[in-house]
């Protein structure tokens, strides 16, 4: 059998992901035709190359089916409760880098700290009779960050993408979401809580800790993981 490497099939991610393996002498190749998501590794035998989204990434290394995978921090923290016990972190990369960060419109100049958001929170509630809403597709890690800061009064309203506009849109009042140069909050006019960053993410080389090997894939592993160290 093979060993299964995942990667992001598009954008930044996979362009990044490619550089980085192949300055360490083995090279990933998309297959096909320019919309193909086929590929092969060249460099070590006996890998097999997925081109997966990065988001799907840390579910099949959770469920066994890839024994490697290269995704974000963040997918893999909000996607997996049991990160820890699911995937064992091989190799930070050195790019991808975001944070994770809640964000309020500007003009709400009462509000630059969690504790201030508390205050506003429960004032929002009873002026509207409903829940302050925060957009974001990181569900979990807003809820656990939130939690632990002890702020209660919102919801969070589901958004996949475009979450910054969201605000202008009147589907939230405010978001949680990853930033990197801070262009699209700006450009949206949201601001930062000086205390509201829930996690520092960067693209990630992992193992999962439970797909099964036998002894070739093993050696596969061993020898691969030698060469990326
Ligand atoms: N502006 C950015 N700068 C750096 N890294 C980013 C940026 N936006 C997203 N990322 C990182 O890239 C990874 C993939 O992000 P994202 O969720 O946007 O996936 P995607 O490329 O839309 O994939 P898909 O939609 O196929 O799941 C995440 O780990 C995220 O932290
Ligand atoms: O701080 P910045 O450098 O402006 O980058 C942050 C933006 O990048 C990501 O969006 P992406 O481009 O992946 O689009 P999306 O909204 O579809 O997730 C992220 O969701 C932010 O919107």
């Amino acid at each position: 059998m093979t060993v299964k490497l995942g990667v992001p099939s598009k954008g930044r991610l996979m362009e990044k992901t490619f550089a980085w393996f192949d300055k360490r002498g083995i090279s990933l190749i998309r297959t096909g035709s320019d919309r193909e998501y086929a590929g092969a590794v060249t460099g070590v035998d006996g890998i097999d190359l997925v081109l997966l989204s990065a988001g799907e990434i840390p579910r099949e290394l959770s469920a066994g089916r890839i024994h490697l995978g290269v995704t974000g921090t963040d997918l893999v923290q909000e996607k997996l409760p049991l990160w820890e016990q699911q995937v064992e972190e091989l190799a930070p990369l050195g790019f991808g880098h975001a944070d994770l960060v809640l964000a309020v419109p500007q003009c709400w100049i009462d509000v630059d700290t969690l504790d201030d958001l508390d205050a506003a929170a429960a004032a929002f509630r009873i002026a509207h009779g409903h829940r302050m809403r925060i957009a974001t597709k990181y569900h979990r890690l807003v809820h656990g960050f939130l939690r632990d800061s002890g702020v209660a009064d919102y919801q969070l309203v589901d958004s996949q993408g475009a979450t910054e506009g969201t605000v202008m849109n009147e589907t939230a009042e405010m978001i949680a979401d990853i930033t990197s140069t801070g262009e699209t909050l700006r450009a949206n006019h949201l601001k930062l809580l000086v205390d509201g960053l829930i996690l520092r993410s960067q693209a990630t080389l992992w193992r999962s800790r439970v797909a099964p090997v036998d002894s070739a894939e093993k050696h596969v592993l061993n020898v691969l993981i030698d060469r990326l160290g």
